[in-house]
């Protein structure tokens, strides 16, 4: 199998270990950098070109798509998609999963157990949005943070009111969410690899950091889930329509509650936590399901 894995470091350990999985298993991978490749975007004939050359013959791709490069990043992965290469996820299915209210709502929709959570446009709303997510403590989060950053914790009413007023003062949507204090500063990164859970962690927040986000000092556990938590994150996979991802679950009083869907999880912390070949898995489960043309929406959708 020939695989395009579109990656803006080729030498970050996610990619090198994908590459490596790729050619340890006798395929070749191609790393391109994903702001570097540029589309004819013809009708009938859609064609991508890197450094001046055709991207031709590829059975699949690795979308490997930072959040600050999104919106280029899908257009690419889209290009692909209508050329007929495989996606490891789809385009549709990854930007699902990066809008925070989107995804929140998905997950809703399909009866995911979610900590409560609530959003509003206008700041006058405040106190209401206060009230519906249960009053203080409350985490208040920009919809699309990553690595923890954009995600507050307001221990009361007061500074929740200033925090969410300084982030709608500048202009930026927020969500504001139940804090899940029993979670205790841990949560759970569960693996999902074509529908079932390949590997699992429990990330701990660094000393008086409610953020468990390893990029944050957080530090990582191999865990043993629990049937629900397993069948949680495979649904909530599911409900994104993504083959890949990372589930991040809180241990709450009410069962696990999702907090969010990866498309493109990191994988240091859960090998090196757990021991287990995610990377492998990851080839696996492309080689057995890529087949030209077979991607069902076409970037569309
Ligand atoms: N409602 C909540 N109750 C308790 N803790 C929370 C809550 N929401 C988030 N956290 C903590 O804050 C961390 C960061 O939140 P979240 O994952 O939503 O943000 P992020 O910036 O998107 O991070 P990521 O890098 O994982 O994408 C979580 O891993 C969790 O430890
Ligand atoms: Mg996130
Ligand atoms: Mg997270």
């Amino acid at each position: 199998m020939k695989i395009v894995m579109m990656a803006r470091n080729p030498d970050l350990y996610s990619h090198r270990r994908l590459k490596e999985a790729a050619e340890a298993l006798g395929h070749e991978l191609v790393t391109v950098n994903t702001l570097r490749c540029y589309m004819n975007i013809a009708s009938r004939r859609p064609e991508m070109y890197y450094n001046g050359e055709k991207l031709t013959g590829f059975d699949a791709v690795i979308p490997r798509i930072g959040a600050s490069i999104t919106f280029y990043g899908l257009a690419v992965l889209r290009q692909f998609e209508m050329m007929g290469v495989y996606p490891l996820n789809e385009s549709v299915a990854i930007g699902r999963s990066r809008d925070k209210l989107r995804s929140t709502q998905l997950l809703a929709r399909d009866g995911i157990g979610l900590p409560v959570t609530t959003f509003a446009h206008d700041p006058k709303m405040t106190e209401e949005v206060l009230r519906t997510a249960g009053g203080a403590p409350v985490v208040i989060k920009l919809l699309e943070g990553t690595q923890g950053i954009g995600v507050v914790l307001a221990d009361t009413e007061r500074s929740a009111k200033s925090v969410i007023e300084a982030f709608r003062g500048a202009n930026v949507n927020i969500l504001v969410q139940e804090f899940i204090k029993e979670a205790g500063g841990t949560d759970i990164r569960a693996l999902v690899v074509g529908g079932k859970v390949i590997a699992a962690m429990k990330r701990t927040g660094a000393e008086g950091e409610f953020r468990s986000n390893l990029h944050r000092g957080g530090s990582a556990a191999a865990i043993k889930i629990s049937p629900e938590e397993r069948s949680t994150a495979i649904r909530a996979a599911k409900s994104m329509g993504l083959n890949v991802c990372g589930v991040d679950m809180l241990r709450s009083n009410h069962g696990p509650v999702v907090m969010e869907v990866n498309s493109s999880p990191g994988l240091e912390g859960v090998e090196k936590a757990t021991g287990i070949d995610v990377a492998g898995k990851i080839i696996t489960f492309l080689a057995k399901n890529a087949e030209v043309g077979k991607t069902k929406t076409k970037g569309r959708g």
